[in-house]
């Protein structure tokens, strides 16, 4: 193993998680449904304190792992999550019920995150996760850049595309997708980017004032 895999594997195994989240990682393995790692999961709770986070939109629910990273050290913040799939959904519900989160820091919606953003109050929120199909990311990004608040960021963990972004040959929609955005954001004035190798790539946008 590589010091590159050494550190990598190090950190991700490094931060503790709460039983709910252990829990909610071992059935959302069980369906099928990628996670985001624990070093992520361990970024989205920081993010969510550092950024004083009173509204978050997630888009892609699974069943909440990430959901309830975000909630973890925050008693104030409010988390919308939107899910295509029903059965997705079901489960999360009881997995924040499990959880101890009460209903009233909860706004589950199910449907199609390409429908369902652009019904959300523009610039109200404080950081948006985008954790749904990749091969989506462009126009989810920009249903999320006019939802998030000025100095609020959005965040894209799996930016590696299963390690594929690097990788010039790889050509799949997911790939070309996350090059893409990528591009998009590097060369934008009005973001700030910062990549990160955390799980499969975490990808931090800082939404610039102005
Ligand atoms: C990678 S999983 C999310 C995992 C979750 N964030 C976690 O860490 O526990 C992606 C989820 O996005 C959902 N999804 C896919 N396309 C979607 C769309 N267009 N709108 C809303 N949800 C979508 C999938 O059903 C799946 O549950």
């Amino acid at each position: 193993m590589s010091k590159l895999e050494r550190n990598w594997q190090y950190a991700e195994q490094y931060p503790a998680e709460t039983g709910a989240i252990v829990r909610a990682r071992r059935l959302s393995l069980e369906l099928g449904i990628e996670p985001v790692s624990r070093s992520v999961g361990a970024q989205l709770s920081a993010l969510a304190v550092l950024s004083r986070a009173a509204t978050v939109c997630e888009v892609g629910t699974g069943v909440g792992v990430s959901g309830l990273s975000l909630l973890r050290h925050t008693a104030e913040t409010t988390l919308t999550s939107i899910e295509i799939e029903a059965e997705h959904l079901r489960e999360a519900r009881g997995v924040f019920a499990d959880a101890g989160i009460p209903a009233s820091r909860l706004r589950l919606i199910e449907g199609d995150a390409r429908h369902v953003m652009p019904r959300l109050n523009l610039g109200a929120y404080d950081l948006v996760l985008l954790d749904a199909d990749h091969s989506l990311l462009l126009e989810l990004f920009e249903h999320a850049l006019a939802i998030v608040r000025p100095g609020g960021c959005i965040v894209v963990p799996g930016a590696f595309a299963h390690g594929r972004v690097p990788d010039p040959a790889a050509r799949d929609e997911a790939t070309v997708a996350c090059r893409d955005l990528l591009a998009v954001v590097a060369d934008s004035p009005a973001i700030a980017p910062a990549l990160s190798p955390a799980g499969d790539g975490l990808l931090t946008l800082v939404r610039l004032d102005g």
